[in-house]
């Protein structure tokens, strides 16, 4: 079985979890775009999403799903999203894909959240996957700075500009031990407009594709 499948079957396993009439949190990037398409299998039993990123809702607005903007909700059932990294206490990493700070946004104003992988995304310590952080573009090497700091190794992602017109700060070698305290100190650095760890707002169900078929935890 493939990468691509085991996302595949993650992603198919996630519609389980949308309820009749919602409004679904959909979230960003290859795995989500599997989701994307088995949401279209509901979509006329859904009122539509909230999504994470431009190109979420270009593929949502394609197929006919309706999209609405974040103030236009109260809250939302669930939000459906991948990760980079999970640990075991359901602390995750995320934004390779650079959708982090609408992500974390759509994923505080839902109820639960689905997180949807394949098998290479389970790991122990987090910190292997360099660690993503948008920051305002005059902010960058003042942020780059404290990062450096705080033990890690920042480096800028070229020709990177995120939906929110800023930019990312990819930071290398950590060893996430806490990862809740990680989240707030990188959040309270001036120019930070968020850091890609989910910890204080982890994942609630996970469904991971694998060889023997989806794992749910
Ligand atoms: O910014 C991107 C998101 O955080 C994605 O959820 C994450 O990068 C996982 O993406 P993929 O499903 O393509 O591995």
């Amino acid at each position: 079985m493939t990468q691509d499948e085991m996302k595949k079957a993650a992603g198919w396993a996630a519609l389980e979890y949308v309820t009749k009439g919602s409004i679904v949190g959909v979230g960003t990037g290859s795995t989500v775009n599997h989701f994307i398409d088995a949401l279209e299998t509901m979509k006329e039993q859904i009122k539509g999403a909230v999504s994470s990123s431009v190109a979420s809702t270009e593929r949502l607005e394609k197929i006919g799903i309706p999209v609405f903007d974040a103030n236009e909700v109260a809250s939302l059932d669930i939000y459906v999203d991948g990760a980079d990294e999970i640990n075991p206490n359901n602390e995750m990493i995320k934004g390779g894909g650079a959708a982090l700070t609408r992500e974390k946004i759509v994923a505080a104003i839902s109820e639960k959240f689905i997180c949807i992988i394949d098998d290479s995304k389970k790991v122990d310590v987090m910190g292997q996957f360099p660690l993503p952080v948008e920051v305002i573009p005059m902010a960058r090497s003042y942020v780059a700075r404290e990062l450096v700091k705080l033990g890690g190794d920042p480096c800028y992602r070229e020709g990177c500009i995120t939906d929110n017109g800023n930019v990312i700060l990819d930071v290398h070698n950590l060893q996430i031990t806490n990862a809740k305290e990680l989240e707030d100190k990188i959040n309270a650095i001036a120019g930070v407009v968020t850091v890609g760890l989910f910890a204080n707002r982890g994942a609630d169900v996970v469904l991971e594709g694998t060889a023997n078929g989806v794992v749910k935890s």
